[in-house]
């Protein structure tokens, strides 16, 4: 039986590696949390994630090694082909994906289940600020690129289905809502996404 791909995107620090992290450890046995490969480095606080060089990470897509790769922030990201082997065992696969690559992301998974993490902007700026890895100038692109998203989403309500889970207050609550979300679905079954991107999940 094949498992589920669960896609969760959201701004830069919106908290998905946080929430990942904790659906992971909740789903412990039956879940695999896909490293996610980037070109910068690392800080401690990401121990899913896979720092390569940028002709690394060009190497590794044409050889074909990544499921997936996208780019974004002046980096490359990408997940390794291994997800498949996951998937096909039945696993569920949870990773941290990117909101501007869903569709292409959709065309190569069709039965992936995107989840979008929010969080109220004034929040956003403080986590961003307050984790410290980006400078000034890069926090400031991400809450750019973050309104940029969210006018867009504005403008086009009739957005593909989407499970939002909101993380604006302790982060336990989001991950138990996704989780609970996760419980309850079917694994043999595509979950029943039952809104879109301009739905707000308060559960
Ligand atoms: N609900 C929350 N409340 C407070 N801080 C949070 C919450 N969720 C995540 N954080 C913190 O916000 C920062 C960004 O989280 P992170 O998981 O790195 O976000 P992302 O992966 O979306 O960039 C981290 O310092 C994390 O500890
Ligand atoms: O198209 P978007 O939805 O804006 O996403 C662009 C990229 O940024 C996000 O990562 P993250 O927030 O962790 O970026 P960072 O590690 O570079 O901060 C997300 O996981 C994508 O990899």
């Amino acid at each position: 039986m094949a498992g589920r791909l669960i896609y969760l995107m959201g701004p830069s620090g919106s908290g998905k590696d946080t929430v990942l992290q904790g659906v992971a450890d909740l789903l412990a046995g039956s879940a695999y949390l896909a490293p996610r490969i980037v070109t910068r480095p690392l800080t401690p606080t990401e121990p899913s994630c896979v720092s390569v060089s940028l002709s690394e990470f060009e190497h590794m897509e044409s050889c074909g090694l990544l499921a997936m790769a996208w780019r974004a922030n002046g980096l490359a990201y990408g997940v390794f082909n291994d997800i498949n082997d996951h998937l096909l065992a039945g696993w569920d696969v949870l990773l941290n994906g990117s909101r501007a690559y869903l569709h292409e992301a959709r065309q190569r998974y069709p039965d992936l289940l995107p989840v979008l993490l929010t969080v109220e902007p004034a929040l956003l700026r403080q986590r961003l600020q307050d984790r410290g890895r980006e400078d000034a100038e890069e926090v400031s692109r991400r809450l750019e690129r973050n309104a940029r998203f969210c006018r867009e989403l504005d403008e086009d309500s009739k957005g593909a289905p989407v499970l939002v889970v909101d993380n604006s207050n302790e982060v336990d609550h989001a991950i138990q809502t996704l989780y609970a979300y996760l419980k309850q679905s079917d694994a043999s079954e595509r979950p029943g996404l039952h809104d879109t991107f301009n739905y707000r999940h308060t559960a």
